[in-house]
């Protein structure tokens, strides 16, 4: 797979190329090109002349049938997308089979659908006395699109999360300069040419990869000509994103860290709360935003639920890698420090020693830790990887204390059958999205998105179009 950029319907390799290396076994896959500053330039600068031409005028209909377009083009190259995420980050064909794919053309059909026939919100008004004229006014509002979004995303969910963005930057009229993760750039070329096919109108969709401090991912928050900016990663990340884009006043939505909570009561169906964690810890090896990181138990069935945790990790197998050498390590750090700190090791807590091709890639063990105190740097930090702490509690308030005793807040889940309860505690959960006896199940027209440290705005069906453009409006006197 070779990455290339998009800029303004011209695909390029300008700029100095880095290797791009396989999570799976260390080998290298190939190479990417380093976006310039010029490179940014021009796809903003084509970006910008696309607003001027058809695409700026075109009708919510058009655009519809362009992301229906695009849609139908991923799908018809569902397997390359399959085998270029798979090898991108080392996750397994069924995930990508199951969800990376499938959930991009569906966020370009989710998108599609919303735009057909939405009607703009309108107002009669009689004007009373205190208004600068008399008599009856008309008011409606009309939205208009930001202009040029930039679109930065990470290396989790490569295909998932740039779409998740430019569907509705797209949908709502906006053009885009994409810049993906460094370390997964093979399915945003991928789509380029989709979109390249389905004959979107040159510079609407512009793709230029490369790196972030310092680098393209920089050069495009900085650039003067960006009306927006949507971004998911890292939360020191976004901190960096909003001081760079700040002289500018550039909207952000802000996609960023968590660490997530998990309530178990002790009413709960266990079996249901033991399967639900184990995947909400070790989906993609943890490596989801939404993933678990802090579980707490109600202590009539905490050590019950901690063991049943510990021997269904231990008998994971065929589970994916760290997306490089540096997060594996960094994930290997905390390990170390869990065991610093004084962590009880209920399972993992190393790196596996397969005796195969896969010991030259980036692996550590699904892991479940307990016996630390909340103030351990392991329980207050996300790691990003295979790990989650278990911890007991007495109470529904103190269960929620612990749950909200963290400067993130993104998503969590809470296990009981015991329907007052669950309303009841679901929304005194400081996090965007709260699932209830289950985890990650999604409808794309809801909101999503995080509080405090873990993110700016929400996205998803009219959350994200309101967000990708500017509503207007106008006031006809009768
Ligand atoms: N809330 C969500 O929906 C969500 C989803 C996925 C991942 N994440 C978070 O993302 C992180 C993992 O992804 P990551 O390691 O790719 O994040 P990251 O912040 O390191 O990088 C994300 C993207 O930002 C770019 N970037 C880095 N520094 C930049 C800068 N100074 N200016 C402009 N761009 C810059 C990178 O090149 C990459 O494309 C985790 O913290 C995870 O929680 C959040
Ligand atoms: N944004 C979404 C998932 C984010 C996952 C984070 O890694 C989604 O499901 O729409």
């Amino acid at each position: 797979m070779k990455a290339e950029h998009y800029v303004g319907g011209v695909f390029r390799s300008d700029g100095p190329a880095f290797p791009l290396i396989a999570p799976a076994d260390g080998s290298e896959l190939g190479t990417v090109p380093e976006g310039t500053r010029e490179a940014v330039d021009d796809a903003v600068t084509a970006a910008r002349a696309a607003m001027k031409g058809p695409w700026g005028t075109a009708s919510a209909e058009e655009r519809a049938a362009a992301l229906r377009r695009v849609a139908d083009g991923v799908q018809a190259r569902f397997e390359e997308f399959v085998a270029a995420e798979v090898a991108d980050t080392g996750r397994s064909r069924a995930f990508a089979e199951t969800v990376d794919v499938p959930r991009a053309v569906g966020n370009f059909r989710a998108y599609a659908d919303l735009l057909y026939g939405r009607p703009e919100r309108a107002y009669t008004t009689r004007v009373p006395g205190w208004s600068a004229g008399t008599g009856e006014a008309l008011n409606y509002t009309v939205r208009r699109p930001l202009g040029v979004v930039a679109i930065i995303s990470p290396w989790n969910l490569p295909l998932l999360l740039s779409t998740w963005k430019i569907a509705p930057a797209l949908a709502a009229g906006n053009t885009v300069v994409v810049k993906p993760s460094e370390e997964t750039p093979s399915t945003a070329t991928l789509l380029a040419r989709v979109i390249d096919d389905a004959g979107l109108p040159d510079g609407v969709f512009n793709l230029v990869h490369g790196h972030g401090a310092g680098a393209a991912g920089e050069f495009l928050t900085g650039h003067p000509g960006v009306d927006a900016i949507a971004f998911t990663g890292e939360s020191a990340t976004g901190a960096a994103i909003m001081r760079n884009a700040a002289d500018h006043v550039t909207p952000v939505s802000f996609e960023l860290g968590g660490k997530n909570p998990a309530l178990v009561f002790a009413d709960a169906d266990l079996d249901a709360a033991v399967d639900g964690t184990v995947r909400s810890s070790f989906t993609h090896s943890g490596q989801i935003c939404l993933c678990t990181e802090r579980v707490y138990v109600e202590r009539p069935v905490f050590e019950e639920f901690a063991a049943r945790l510990g021997e269904r990790a231990r008998a994971l197998d065929g589970y994916g890698p760290m997306i490089s050498a540096e997060h594996r390590d960094k994930v290997m750090s905390y390990y170390r420090l869990a065991g610093e700190e004084g962590a009880t090791v209920v399972a993992g807590g190393g790196a596996p020693a397969f005796g195969d091709a896969r010991d030259g890639g980036f692996h550590v063990e699904p892991t479940v830790l307990t016996g630390l105190p909340e103030t351990a740097r392991t329980v207050k930090e996300e790691i990003f990887g295979p790990v989650c702490h278990v911890a007991p509690f007495d109470t529904e308030d103190e269960a929620l204390e612990l749950a909200n005793d963290s400067p993130y807040g993104l998503a969590s889940t809470v296990w009981t059958r015991d329907l007052s309860r669950a309303h009841r505690v679901a929304p005194r959960v400081e996090t965007g999205i709260v699932w209830v006896n289950c985890w990650n199940l999604r409808d794309l027209r809801t909101p999503f998105g995080g509080v405090k440290a873990s993110g700016i705005g929400r996205e998803g069906g009219e959350y994200s179009l309101d967000f990708f453009s500017e509503p207007v409006n106008v006031c006809i006197q009768i």
